[in-house]
């Protein structure tokens, strides 16, 4: 909701002061507090868009952990944390030593270590399920001291100063854009909330006020969107970047500095860096470090409160307009955004790519499959040969081509084959409806939309954040063998608190409060015995 931390993780109910921070201190969210304006009485946009990804995770788990409910479903909730993080969750939450060490657990996962300590495992695979009970492994509970076990000191409690930060607190071009693609939090349920369409609200509200909320919010949004400060120009005539442009995907950012808003703390402290081109350079660190700030500033997404530079080839970013820069590097967010309508539309909506292209990456991905499962001719795409594989793409030309485009074919000599009598497009070519094709797409299948969408533009410059972070570890893996050899000669920055993802990087950087704390080689950082290394010590990939 578009309101404070505090009522968020109330939502609607009683505030208990203690059990209130102890529930915070468990999810280690008081540390993120410290660059809050207000502390937790600071404004956290709809769907949580002022905050990162761990911290929306992390406070829907406060959520659901202060309903104190007897059952708790917890789908997937340490994926967005980095290792030491979700150490101090699994110990103070969800273990036996935990605030919920005394309620049923069930806890979806796709890590082998925190299977290992539960006492039954169900798995389920391609649609059969099998359990095994087990004694849980022991666990070491692990000391990380990351977070006080007070609460901060008391800020802007006053709502006079609540008003000021709600006034002041813009929206970003950028955030609207997130918010009017994103999907939202998926709180884990618990038995204290409405499960159905009303979730977002108190139990108690009546549908009335469910109305009343939800006009409120959409007058808000149109104030917001009147209140928005206007973009750096779309085109700058005198500086346009040319059709190659970037030749290499060389970075150099100069003594840059970023706050969300005059009231915030620092998002990004002088960084200094440089990328040489065709490098892989894998950025992990503490929820909330500063991992996605870097990755929108590469992408102008932000506008306000910044100084310092950043070049890609020598070309100095801001005297390009945004419209001609951003196409320019490929980006793979956290949560891909996928739109309803057609896989093609989806994929190409601006029409800039031939078929052929399409199918292409979305063989690579893996994706193409789901699409031709149900076609007596292609019942096995991954055993399709590559000529069987062209021909499927030129039926899919044929079949779509105007009567001038068939006459060109035919010069060309592009006719499908008569043995190719299948026509793909009906009824699961490009033409159909993401929905019908894969019903509803898990946050992975999403992820491999947005890798699609990366290969056939063939970027100089790509970005992933968090891109495999909810795909199991063997797709990881793949999606990682995928991007090492289309992305070989491109400058690749990997944002992933999943250590296994960015082993294999040139160099690591390791951020901390907004600044780089690392930077090296995995091997240079492992024999530091740093913050890397600890990160690798508590994590998945340390065992
Ligand atoms: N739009 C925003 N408005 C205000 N503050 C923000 C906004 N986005 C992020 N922040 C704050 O900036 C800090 C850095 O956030 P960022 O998203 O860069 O962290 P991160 O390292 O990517 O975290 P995670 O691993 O949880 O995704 C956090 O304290 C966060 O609360």
């Amino acid at each position: 909701m578009n309101d404070t931390l505090r009522a968020n993780i109330l939502f609607g109910r009683e505030y208990d002061e203690g059990y209130y921070w102890k529930v915070l201190n468990a999810c280690a969210l008081v540390d993120d507090l410290e660059v809050w304006p207000n502390s937790d009485l600071t404004i956290i946009g709809e769907n949580g868009i002022n905050i990162s990804g761990g911290q929306r995770a992390r406070l829907a788990l406060a959520r659901t952990v202060y309903s104190q409910a007897d059952i708790y479903f917890l789908d997937d909730p340490l994926s967005a944390v980095d290792g030491i993080v979700k150490r101090h969750i699994l110990d103070n939450i969800i273990l036996s030593t935990g605030l919920l060490g005394d309620k049923l657990r069930f806890v979806t996962t796709n890590a082998d270590s925190i299977s290992m300590l539960c006492n039954q495992v169900v798995t389920v695979n391609n649609g059969s399920v099998s359990v095994k009970v087990q004694a849980p492994e022991v666990y070491i509970a692990f000391n990380c001291n990351t977070v006080p076990v007070s609460k901060p000191k008391e800020g802007g409690n006053s709502s006079k100063e609540l008003q000021t930060v709600s006034a002041s607190d813009k929206k970003q071009t950028g955030n609207i854009l997130n918010e009017t693609t994103g999907e939202g939090i998926n709180t884990s349920s618990s038995n204290n909330c409405n499960a159905d369409d009303n979730s977002k609200y108190p139990k108690q509200w009546s549908h009335w006020d469910n109305a009343l909320y939800a006009i409120h919010i959409y007058i808000n949004e149109f104030r917001n969107l009147a209140e928005l400060d206007a973009e750096a120009p779309y085109v700058v005539d005198s500086c346009r970047p040319s059709a190659q442009w970037p030749p290499n995907g060389k970075i150099e950012i100069r003594d840059f500095s970023m706050k969300y808003g005059v009231h915030h703390g620092y998002a990004l402290k002088n960084i200094n860096l440089a990328i040489s081109a065709g490098e892989k350079i894998g950025i992990v660190g503490r929820t909330g470090a500063g991992k996605s700030s870097l990755a929108k500033v590469l992408f102008r997404l932000i506008h306000e409160n910044i100084s310092g530079s950043i070049s890609i080839d020598g070309q100095d970013i801001s005297e390009f307009g945004v419209g001609d820069y951003r196409p320019r590097l490929g980006m793979i967010p956290q949560e891909s955004s996928l739109f309803g309508g057609s896989i093609r539309n989806n994929l190409d909506p601006l029409h800039q790519f031939d078929i052929e292209e399409m199918w292409a990456a979305l063989i690579k991905c893996g994706l193409a499959k789901h699409m031709l499962s149900y076609h007596s001719s292609f019942n096995d795409h991954d055993n399709m040969t590559d000529h069987q594989k062209k021909e499927a793409c030129v039926r899919e030309q044929w079949n779509n081509a105007g009567w001038l485009k068939r006459l060109v074919m035919v010069v060309l000599n592009r006719v499908p084959s008569a043995s190719s009598s299948a026509d793909i497009r009906k009824p699961h070519g490009l033409d159909k409806s993401i929905q019908d094709c894969f019903g509803r797409l898990t946050s992975g299948q999403k992820q491999l939309f947005g890798l699609c969408r990366v290969i056939m533009r063939k970027r100089k410059i790509v970005v992933l954040d968090e891109a495999t972070a909810n795909v199991d570890l063997e797709t990881d893996k793949s999606v990682q063998a995928l991007i090492s050899t289309e992305f070989s000669d491109c400058t690749v920055l990997t944002i992933a608190h999943r250590l296994d993802t960015i082993m294999n990087s040139d160099r690591i950087i390791v951020m901390d409060k907004g600044t780089i704390a690392e930077i090296g080689t995995p091997r240079e950082l492992l024999a530091k015995d740093g913050m890397f290394a600890q990160l690798v010590k508590t994590s998945d990939f340390g065992q």
